[in-house]
């Protein structure tokens, strides 16, 4: 996943090394985010007090540009050369438009000026965190309930082969959207085990009443992402994996945004909901298909699937899912 991030960001298939260096710099950076956070907090006496850790944020900082700037100007000069290119030549090449390459052509409306170098590292990083355990995990805990109900994978697995025919062993992205029973099991498995329990913090601009409490200017508001999904009132049966639940009979699609109604949202709602969201249900449904069209997935021998949560940058399995693969033979 990270691998993919990492080409929609700089457009470009890095070597493995390369594509090492931008993940250990990024995770440093994730897994030391709450010890950073205090620093938010009066930062002028943080940094007399807690000298030796901005010291080392700032200096994460740095490793974090130094290996990602290189990234961004290498495909700036590309961009340029390109450009001169299609001036001379009207013959288009192969370019696959990146997210750099989208940020270095934005012009900022209210200052009309384009990002700096440092922003679009912040930007670049927010993308390749935001993007990878976010749906890796919701992918972990859809591939458990997969194993633990073989019910649920087998009538999958038949839905997978009526669109793609005999013997083929890609489900492809125009594939996806004929498959609504694929689309149900994700969205179950969102609503069942939504990685990210809360939201961002949100805050209010003005004295603001909700649900009768009043939250005062820039007063903090977030949301149990959770338990909205789990909400008996709202859904029957609510903690059973049941992805039958979103196949309805008029087959109109379930508003994942929350722009109807607000029966889950594992991506948040709203003016600031997840900007990936769209092309997370893409990789989820993407993986999930391909990983059940090629493999078939078993409880190894003596294992049950534990569904205990652990909480770490998102709500991950207690105990990583061991599974047994078998490749399936094309029939
Ligand atoms: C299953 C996968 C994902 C889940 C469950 C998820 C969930 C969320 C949630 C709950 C928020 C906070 C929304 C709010 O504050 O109201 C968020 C924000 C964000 N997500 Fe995702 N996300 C996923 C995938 C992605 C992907 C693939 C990307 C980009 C490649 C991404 C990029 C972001 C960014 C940049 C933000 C911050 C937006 C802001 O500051 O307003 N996410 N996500």
């Amino acid at each position: 996943m990270f691998c993919l991030l990492v080409f929609m960001c700089f457009g470009d298939k890095l070597e493995e090394k390369q594509i090492q260096k931008v993940e250990q710099v990024q995770r440093r950076m994730l897994v030391n985010i709450s010890r950073f956070n205090i620093l938010n907090f009066w930062p002028s006496l943080s940094k007399i007090v807690l000298r030796k850790r901005w010291a080392e944020f700032l200096q994460l900082h740095k490793d974090r540009e130094d290996v990602i700037l290189p990234l961004i100007r290498e495909r700036k000069k590309l961009k340029e050369q390109r450009l001169r290119k299609l001036n001379m030549d009207e013959n288009k090449d192969e370019y696959v438009l990146s997210c750099v390459d989208t940020l270095l052509d934005l012009q900022l409306p209210d200052e009309k000026r384009k990002l700096n170098d440092l922003e679009i590292v912040s930007l670049c990083n927010e993308f390749l965190n935001g993007g990878t355990d976010t749906t890796t995990t919701a992918l972990q805990w859809i591939m458990a309930n997969l194993v633990k109900y073989p019910q649920i994978q087998e009538k999958l697995l038949l839905e997978i082969k009526e669109i793609v025919g005999e013997g083929e062993e890609v489900v492809k992205e125009d594939d996806l959207q004929k498959m609504p029973y694929l689309k149900a099991i994700i969205l179950e498995g969102l609503r069942r085990h939504p990685p990210a329990r809360m939201v961002l913090p949100h805050a209010v601009t003005e004295d603001t009443m909700l649900g009768g409490f009043l939250v005062p200017k820039n007063g903090t508001v977030n949301f149990m992402v959770a338990d909205i999904g789990w909400d008996s009132k709202a859904w029957e049966d609510p903690m059973a994996f049941k992805p039958e639940r979103f196949l309805n009979s008029e087959r109109e699609a379930f508003d994942i945004t929350g722009s109807r109604e607000i029966k889950m949202m594992p991506f948040g709602a709203g003016r600031r909901i997840c900007p990936g969201y769209g092309l997370a249900m893409l990789h989820l449904e993407y993986f999930v298909a391909n990983l059940i069209l090629n493999f078939e997935w078993k409880a190894v021998d003596g294992d049950d699937i534990d569904f205990s949560e652990k909480q770490e940058l998102t709500i991950v399995m207690k105990n990583p899912l061991r599974a047994h693969l078998s490749r399936r033979v094309a029939s």
